[in-house]
């Protein structure tokens, strides 16, 4: 999958009286980490809710590639390269590390179906051994082959966050939203997550949007950030742009912050 361009252009959604999104626009384009960061109930998670497909907004349009998609499903948007993870940890505590990979590349099919699957054709298991494959070296790349055969539930907060990132690109995705991929996480893990970042923007042209509330790692991480308060965009430019407005200052960072 090579990137893809990830649009929301003019995003409005209301809560009863809430105006939890306001007008937001925004582009993420292929090679591109942008952090998304503001307060608490700025609309970082409805804006990732709407881009995904699990909310249809009240008015704008959210373009992937400058195609309109704002009607199409999550599991569409899945199917054409866009893969999210979320705020709260979403693992199968009894599946295995690895089988999390391998499941998140069955969509594709193949094999011969359910007789293939019952019988375990030799070309059911010639897909499956291709999909393991692509996950023993998804694990590599994210430094988990080591807990390849661990249960999910038994991994530590930062651990499992990284499982999630693997599955969320098990399937090589064109545009990657990531929901507060660090929370939990060791400063040695944050590290390693960010290289984990780069690798998949920079060498493989993923289109990336994170939410994190540790602004030091977004900062450091994101050539672009964009700023939300209130359900607006309040800011947009470079880390340093973005720390050094005023306005951002007020709302979100406080004098003192990073
Ligand atoms: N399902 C809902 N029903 C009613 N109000 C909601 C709902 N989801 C979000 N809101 C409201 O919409 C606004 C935006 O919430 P949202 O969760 O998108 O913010 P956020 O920036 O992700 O916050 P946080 O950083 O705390 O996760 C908030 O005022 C929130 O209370």
């Amino acid at each position: 999958m090579t990137g893809q361009v990830l649009e929301a252009d003019g995003i409005g959604v209301r809560f009863g009286g809430i105006r939890a999104l306001d007008g937001v626009g925004l582009t993420v384009r292929p090679g591109e980490v942008c952090g998304l960061i503001g307060p608490n109930g700025a609309g970082k998670t409805t804006l990732f809710d709407v881009l995904s497909g699990i909310r249809r907004p009240d008015r704008g349009r959210v373009l992937l590639d400058g195609a309109d998609i704002t009607r199409r499903s999550p599991v569409w948007r899945a199917r054409h390269g866009m893969r999210r993870t979320f705020q709260r940890q979403q693992l199968f505590g009894q599946l295995t590390v690895a089988d999390h990979l391998v499941v998140a590349q069955e969509w594709r099919g193949g094999g011969g179906g359910l007789g293939a699957d019952l019988l375990a054709a030799p070309t059911r298991r010639a897909y499956e051994g291709r999909r393991r494959e692509r996950a023993a070296a998804v694990l590599r790349a994210c430094g988990l082959d080591a807990l390849a055969g661990q249960y999910a539930g038994a991994l530590p907060v930062g651990q499992a966050r990284m499982v999630e990132l693997a599955r969320a690109v098990a399937d090589p995705p064109g545009v990657l939203l990531l929901d507060e991929p660090a929370s939990g996480m060791t400063g040695d893990e944050k590290q390693h997550l960010s290289a984990v970042i780069r690798h998949l923007a920079g060498e493989e042209g993923c289109a990336i949007l994170l939410v994190e509330h540790d602004v030091a790692f977004v900062m450091e991480l994101c050539a672009r950030v964009v700023v939300l308060d209130l359900g607006r965009v309040l800011a947009e430019g470079t880390a340093a742009e973005v720390r050094a407005d005023p306005s951002v200052r007020d709302a979100y960072l406080g004098s003192g912050a990073a």
